[in-house]
């Protein structure tokens, strides 16, 4: 432990959720990278063995805090985190990495009266997310309360939960809650619906202003942008015949342009082209709709885009 600790005066501190929804993703992204270390049992920081790096693994709604404040250079955490912890102009947000998608939403039970945001004004609120809760119902009391109704202390009243924010309403704590929702099974499993959205999230990489290793920063950036990018496309290759080459160029354009080869056949091209993995079916049916034959799919272990 204290040879670990004694090795960071010199390397750069990342701040990685230590447990959570975000977890795993975080660990996959940081091998994809290339990121090496060994993280000893029970211990929140790892060394990096290939790049002057340690990882630090704290809360995820911890981590904005650390990074704004400068304790750790950079971070991976959801964006609603930043949003909660109002730290949005101390830090400067480096990628999407596109998991950990989520929304705050307002929820209510699906038995009672309360059908939309208005009907909640001056009742009882539950949430883990107080800042931005307060927010929005701040908003909605401003138009909707009057000057007596506000000097009585009728505001719409915002209280924490640190978990299982969907079983208040049931619990008799709120008439309504501002929690994540992904898929929603957690919501119609507790007999909640939604009616209004707070903020759309997903996991981001960010940094302080000043991080103490800039160009390391961006080194790393690089290398988690490419694995990004690779897990985000896959690569497309068939054939075609050239008088069909323009209309295939716009169902495939690649991401600068696509790679075409002659073929040892009259008339025909191959093309190659990086594709978005979530239209690959479609842009294949297009594909073979104008004739394309031989088309392959694969997958990307890396990239630099
Ligand atoms: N159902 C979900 N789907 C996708 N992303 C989510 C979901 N729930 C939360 N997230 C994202 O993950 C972040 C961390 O949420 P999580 O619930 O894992 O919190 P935690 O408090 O760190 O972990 P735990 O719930 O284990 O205590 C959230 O701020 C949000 O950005
Ligand atoms: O819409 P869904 O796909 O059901 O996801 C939403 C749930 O996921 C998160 O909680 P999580 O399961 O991470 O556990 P937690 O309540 O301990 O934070 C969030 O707080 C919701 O409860």
């Amino acid at each position: 432990m204290a040879d670990v600790i004694n090795s960071l005066s010199d390397r750069l501190l990342f701040g990685i959720p230590k447990k959570g929804r975000l977890h795993e993703h975080c660990l996959s992204l940081l091998s994809g990278a290339d990121i090496n270390f060994h993280r000893h049992n029970r211990l929140d920081i790892a060394l990096v063995q290939n790049l002057p790096i340690a990882l630090v693994f704290l809360p995820a709604a911890d981590i904005p805090k650390y990074v704004a404040d400068g304790n750790v250079d950079l971070g991976i955490t959801g964006q609603d985190m930043i949003l909660e912890s109002q730290v949005g102009d101390r830090i400067e947000q480096l990628l999407e990495l596109g998991f950990g998608k989520c929304k705050l939403e307002v929820q209510v039970p699906v038995r009672s009266n309360i059908k939309n945001v208005e009907d909640l004004v001056g009742k009882r609120i539950v949430t883990s997310f107080v800042v931005l809760a307060g927010v929005y119902f701040e908003e909605l009391d401003k138009k909707y309360l009057s000057d007596d109704q506000k000097k009585e202390g009728k505001k719409t009243k915002i209280e924490y939960v640190s978990g299982s924010v969907e079983a208040a309403c049931a619990l008799g704590l709120a008439d309504g809650i501002v929690d994540l929702v992904e898929s929603g099974e957690t919501m119609r499993a507790a007999g909640l619906q939604s009616i209004a959205v707070v903020c759309s999230s997903q996991a981001i990489l960010f940094r302080n202003k000043n991080p103490s290793n800039p160009s390391l920063v961006s080194k790393l950036t690089s290398r988690i942008r490419g694995v990004v990018a690779a897990q985000k496309y896959v690569l497309l290759n068939y054939n075609i015949q050239r008088h069909s080459l323009s209309e295939a160029t716009k169902i495939t354009p690649g991401r600068q342009a696509p790679t075409i080869s002659p073929l040892e056949k009259d008339g025909w091209v191959e093309v190659q082209s990086m594709v978005c993995k979530n239209n690959v079916a479609e842009i294949m049916d297009q594909l073979e709709e104008i004739g394309a034959k031989d088309i392959l799919i694969f997958n990307i272990n890396n990239c630099r885009v």
